[in-house]
């Protein structure tokens, strides 16, 4: 029997290994063109009923290092189960006085300081496209979430604060920064930094998937002089309050967002933003099935829009 179809998918980053709160219905493991995502995913359904995916980015016992991340299956298995949406959660650096750990943000910028080892495409036959990515978070989706969130850690009561449109750094890891890099972010603009956000953002991007990261400070990296820098114990220390609010913020603004498209169907448009993005940034979209049938099959998996139907025999 085939899974359900569900509304959005979620990526919990560190600390976050489950979500709370939600009706369990089943687990799945779909395996890919691009092999199976991180952790078995799970689907739950919302008190309003609608049911959304999550999965661990790092698996459930947090064994897959950021750059190993497999985030090719990881967006692949979302969107083949019918998610419209991500919503990813990540554990990071503030390279920003006033973001102090414990604070929630929502970027909208990422600079990439990730080194080239990384699968990053689902493109990688004869099939070519160039995704649009100077607005690596969905506009509409990162609107909405704005308000939902801010909602969500008033209503928590914990003081927690929300900061948005701030830059986010990507780096390779798993070391964290030294000084004069942690410093140099901070002259770029930087103002977060993690390990994960990409390939995942191009990956959904590419895959006509809105996306939108929930960033939780964990530390303020290693530009303050007279501070020690970051070590993996001082960000353990924060994460599992971090994660306890993320779970309570998962589950209100789902919910929000469930309950307001099924009031309003209009507002589907806050999770069909990038539908249709791909179409003129495949080069050939036209002889695409034809030239590459094999990369073709792939990515009907994560675009059925294009792809979906057999590749067409030249010779027939
Ligand atoms: C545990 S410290 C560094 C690690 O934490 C973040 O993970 P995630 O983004 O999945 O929450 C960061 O990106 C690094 O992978
Ligand atoms: N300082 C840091 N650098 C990179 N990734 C992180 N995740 C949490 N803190 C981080």
């Amino acid at each position: 029997m085939s899974a359900p179809e569900v509304l959005v998918g979620v990526i919990g980053g560190s600390g976050l290994y489950h979500l709370d709160n939600l009706t369990f219905v089943e687990t799945v493991n779909p395996a890919t063109p691009w092999g199976l995502p991180s952790s078995p995913i799970t689907i739950s359904r919302l008190p309003s009923g609608a049911l959304v995916a999550f999965l661990a980015r790092h698996g459930i016992g947090h064994t897959i290092s950021p750059s190993v991340v497999p985030s090719r299956a990881n967006i692949a298995a979302l969107k083949s189960l019918g998610a419209r949406a991500i919503l990813a959660f990540s554990a990071v650096g503030s390279l920003r006085e006033e973001i102090a750990p414990g604070d929630f943000c929502l970027p909208s910028q990422i600079i990439d300081r990730t080194k080239g080892i990384r699968a990053g495409s689902f493109f990688t036959g004869s099939i070519v496209a160039h995704a649009s990515f100077a607005d690596p978070f969905s506009k509409k989706l990162g609107a909405w979430l704005e308000v939902k969130v801010a909602e969500a850690l008033e209503k928590e009561e914990r003081g927690i604060r929300l900061h948005i449109d701030k830059t986010i750094i990507c780096m390779e890891g798993p070391q964290f920064s030294t000084r004069a890099e942690s410093l140099m972010y901070r002259q770029w603009g930087g103002d977060l930094i993690n390990m994960s956000v990409l390939p995942e953002s191009k990956l959904a991007k590419e895959a006509e998937l809105s996306y939108a990261l929930i960033a939780t400070a964990t530390d303020y990296d290693s530009w303050r002089p007279s501070e020690a820098g970051v070590t993996a114990a001082e960000v353990f220390k924060t994460l599992k309050a971090n994660a306890s609010t993320s779970r309570f913020v998962a589950a209100y603004v789902l919910e929000e967002l469930a309950r307001a498209v099924a009031a309003d169907p209009s507002l589907m448009s806050i999770l069909s933003e990038e539908q249709g993005s791909m179409k003129f940034s495949i080069t050939r979209l036209s002889c695409a099935a034809t030239d590459d049938p094999e990369a073709a099959k792939q990515l009907a998996y994560v675009l059925p829009e294009y792809f979906g139907t057999p590749p067409i025999d030249p010779e027939a």
